[in-house]
């Protein structure tokens, strides 16, 4: 690994909205873990892979240098660093993970005076993504005055420190309860596998590719289910026209029952009862439904 370390690590955050979710997914990934007595550092007990607990704000930090190898962390968080660093090398997004789904939005007082993209001209608006907000203006030629704030970002416009914010949202409660509205999207985000951009002896990249893959099957295994029945022969087109089946089904033949098949699928999570009461009208027997809960392509 870098540095001559022999194990690799992944930075992960270490108490905030991604934590449990990202430990959640290594495990599922079939890492298990031991925590320090200082709870900053998971050592990997079955890989030589361990996990380092930080700020998400570190983690591209982390990665640029190569104290790390992969790291979880918001695209937000991602991409705002990229452009604030300019120039140097920027960690790789290698994967979407499905969660920590949220937006970053201007937003303006409700009941205000602006009312479009282009009435944000010439005004002040807060965030704590300096770097997002400036490449969104510069792209609609927007000038106008960026102030930063650590957080609580919502109450600046009360404060009299800006006319808008730009700053996440998922359910608009915050803003709401702030007397906000949403005006435009800048980013949509969630959490994604990122890795380091400095090169990697052999033994890391395996490693690297092997966990990658490995966190890929465990997410889409999840949620996927195998179905598996018996039916006519005769009655398999409008049992394959019926499933929210991701491909062709498996079909078998059954010993000393020519008009009838065996055959499983791989479906959706949106298999449900009614699909189920529709599969035994039309003949099928013996209908099992499996939860996957890992796949490798
Ligand atoms: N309301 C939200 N809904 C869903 N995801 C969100 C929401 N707010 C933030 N996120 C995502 O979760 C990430 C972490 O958010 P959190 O609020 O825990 O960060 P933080 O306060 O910066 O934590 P830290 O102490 O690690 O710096 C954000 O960067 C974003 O990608
Ligand atoms: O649209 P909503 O569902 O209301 O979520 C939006 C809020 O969530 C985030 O803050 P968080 O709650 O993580 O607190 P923080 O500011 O301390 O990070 C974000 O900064 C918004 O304030
Ligand atoms: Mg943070």
């Amino acid at each position: 690994m870098n540095d001559g370390r022999d194990r690799l690590r992944i930075a992960v955050q270490k108490s905030g909205r991604l934590s449990e979710a990202s430990l959640d997914l290594l495990r599922r990934a079939g890492l298990a873990f031991r925590a320090s007595r200082d709870k900053l550092f998971l050592y990997g007990e079955n890989l030589p892979v361990d996990v380092l607990l930080v700020r998400d704000d570190d983690i591209p930090g982390l990665l640029v240098e190569g104290s790390c190898e992969l790291g979880i962390v918001g695209r937000n968080v991602l991409d705002e660093q990229r452009l604030a660093g300019g120039e140097a090398a920027a960690p790789v997004a290698l994967l979407d993970l499905g969660f920590g789904g949220c937006r970053l939005a201007i937003a303006v007082p409700d009941g205000g005076t602006i009312e479009s993209i282009g009435d944000l001209a010439g005004l002040r608006i807060a965030t704590s993504y300096p770097a997002l907000l400036a490449d969104w203006l510069r792209a609609q030629r927007i000038e106008a005055e960026v102030v930063l704030l650590a957080g609580s970002v919502e109450i600046a416009p009360r404060l009299g420190k800006a006319h808008a914010i730009c700053d996440l949202v998922s359910s608009g409660a915050t803003l709401a309860a702030n007397q906000l509205r949403e005006l435009t999207t800048v980013l949509r985000s969630e959490a994604v596998l990122a890795a380091s951009p400095r090169p990697r002896g052999a033994a890391a990249t395996q490693l690297v590719e092997r966990l990658g893959a490995r966190i890929a099957g465990a997410l889409s295994g999840a949620g996927a289910r195998l179905l598996m029945l018996q039916a006519p022969r005769a009655a398999l087109p409008a049992i394959t026209r019926l499933l929210p089946s991701r491909e062709a089904p498996s079909v078998l033949g059954l010993d000393g029952r020519p008009d009838d098949v065996a055959m499983q699928a791989l479906c959706s999570a949106s298999l449900d009862w009614q699909h189920l009461e529709e599969l035994k009208r039309l003949g099928a027997r013996g209908v099992m439904v499996l939860n996957v809960e890992r796949m490798l392509a």
